[in-house]
């Protein structure tokens, strides 16, 4: 368990009404109230609510075992403020003073950016204006995804950030770097040497990293039809997954080397032009199907306030190249969607096969060794390997050598979002992206777009409860590979 720095701090929530707030930061803070974190928050939104209906709300979001509620209610506060209205900020000014001497907190502020994008920026600017980061303690923003929706506009949000805020102060949010197996991919690779001697380009044929959701756009649609799996998925959790399985070693586990280290993988991606574009991407976008349950799912343009000539992608598979010695030559395929027959995300590590050998009869059916890093909802790892066929000598079959985190285990665990905030709390951006790989990555995923707007690429509809269109199968048999189904742990 990640021990918390414990030092007090005032939280101001922005977007203290939205659905992430209410599905995943208010368990989180609870969380860390339990482990004894000191803190007061002040929720803020444009609706009307007092202290009370505001805790009534985050009171509904906790778990029903939660026996600590009313004491971490109490520490609770809100506040109506619109961020286009800078007036509003001179009272929350004053308010937040109030706060910090009654519970001492010293100064420390964490100002948590849950609202749309288009308001970054702004909330930033009025923070610094009113005078509310300026403070005797320490301040950290805490900024939530997409981070621009290309790379010019990317430069101009954290341009205009850095006006009222430093870089090692912007902690920029991507909540699978808080996934307990993400942060054991690093675990994994470099304390164990027989991975370490055999991670590149003349032991592993290929890398397949899946990020499949069940869930349709729910609410969410105004976001996401402008949005896209590309930008909502693919420019954030997939280029971080991808990094952390290619980079090289970094000089040690400290937050600039491991990000100096990701930065370099992101600029050795070969980007994507009009002649590589159909062969290496495809995009495709949910039509009606059913659940394994057989109950009718709607079609993507179906969903409410999606209108129905929408070419939105709800799903995206591509072939990623990377150039350099470690990784020539071996394909990182990465697909996620949504409406997929599965939720589940994992990374499969496909190892070469033998050479053509005259040991075993069943030599055509040998399969390859894989390594299978489960990341959600099952948290674990299994070794696919070829052993001796009880009985049989000159048979092989496969067995797989599996490592699980209990349900305990993983109840006691920190979720995402906790271990975050933990972090940001603890003054470690290690797990928050920084500056450059954001800029990298939007390198990444601008090819795409303009290559995509110059060569029009039809979307390729698939059934809702599939795992994606059949372009998204022919994208590896054109290299003679294949996905590997989603494994469960039994
Ligand atoms: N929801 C999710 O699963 C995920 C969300 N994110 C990111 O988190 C952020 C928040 O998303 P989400 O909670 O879904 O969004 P919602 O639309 O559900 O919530 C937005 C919040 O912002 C408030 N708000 C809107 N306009 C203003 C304004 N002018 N001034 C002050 N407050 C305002 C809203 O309250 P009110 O209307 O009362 O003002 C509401 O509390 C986004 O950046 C999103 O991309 C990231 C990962 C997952
Ligand atoms: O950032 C996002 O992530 C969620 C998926 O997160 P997970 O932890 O449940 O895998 C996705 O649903 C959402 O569209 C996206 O914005």
């Amino acid at each position: 368990m990640i021990e918390t720095s414990k030092e007090p701090v005032l939280i101001f929530l922005f977007g203290a009404t939205g659905d992430l707030a209410r599905r995943k930061l208010y368990s989180a803070l609870y969380r860390l109230y339990t482990r004894d974190q000191e803190f007061a928050v002040i929720g803020l939104a444009r609706r009307a609510h007092t202290d009370e209906s505001f805790r009534d709300l985050i009171n509904d979001s906790l778990p029903s075992e939660a026996g600590q509620r009313k004491h971490f209610l109490a520490r609770f506060y809100y506040k109506r403020l619109d961020i286009t209205r800078p007036e509003s900020f001179a009272t929350l000014k004053k308010f937040s003073d109030e706060l910090d001497t009654r519970y001492q907190l010293h100064g420390n502020r964490i100002f948590y950016l849950s609202l749309a994008p288009c308001y970054f920026a702004e909330a930033a600017k009025n923070l610094k204006k009113a005078g509310i980061s300026a403070t005797p303690g320490w301040k950290r923003l805490i900024i939530e995804k997409p981070f621009g929706h290309n790379l010019e506009s990317s430069k101009e949000l954290n341009e205009s950030l850095l006006h009222a805020f430093k870089e090692d102060e912007i902690y920029r949010i991507d909540h699978y770097l808080g996934k307990e197996m993400v942060q054991n991919i690093e675990v994994l690779r470099f304390a164990n040497p027989i991975f370490e001697a055999i991670w590149n380009r003349r032991y592993i044929s290929n890398v397949q990293i899946t990020l499949s959701e069940t869930l349709g756009v729910g609410d969410r649609a105004n976001y996401y039809d402008q949005t896209g799996a590309l930008l909502d998925m693919v420019q954030n959790h997939i280029m971080q997954l991808l990094t952390l399985v290619a980079m090289e070693p970094p000089t040690r586990l400290e937050t600039n080397d491991v990000r100096y280290e990701k930065v370099k993988v992101l600029k050795a991606i070969r980007p994507m032009n009009i002649n590589n574009i159909v062969e290496q991407i495809v995009r495709g976008q949910y039509a009606r199907g059913i659940t394994p349950e057989r109950e009718k799912l709607p079609a993507y343009i179906d969903e409410n306030n999606i209108s129905s000539d929408s070419e939105t992608e709800t799903f995206v598979a591509a072939r990623f190249l990377i150039d350099n010695y470690r990784w020539q030559g071996v394909p990182f395929y990465i697909r996620t969607g949504k409406r997929m027959a599965k939720k589940s995300t994992q990374i499969v590590i496909q190892f070469k096969k033998l050479p053509k050998n005259p040991y075993f009869h069943n030599i055509n059916h040998v399969g390859p060794n894989l390594l299978v890093i489960y990341i959600s909802p099952d948290e674990g790892l299994s070794l696919k390997l070829n052993v001796k066929e009880n009985g049989n000598a000159g048979n092989t079959v496969p067995i797989s050598l599996k490592f699980r985190n209990s349900e305990l285990a993983m109840e006691n665990m920190q979720d995402a979002y906790e271990r975050l905030m933990a972090d940001c709390i603890n003054g470690d951006s290690t797990n928050f992206t920084r500056w450059d790989e954001v800029a990298y990555s939007w390198e990444i995923v601008d090819s795409i777009v303009d290559s995509w707007k110059k060569r029009r690429v039809p979307v390729d509809y698939y059934e809702a409860g599939s795992m994606g269109p059949n372009s998204a199968d022919e994208l590896l048999e054109k290299n003679g590979h294949h996905w590997w189904p989603i494994m469960q742990m039994e």
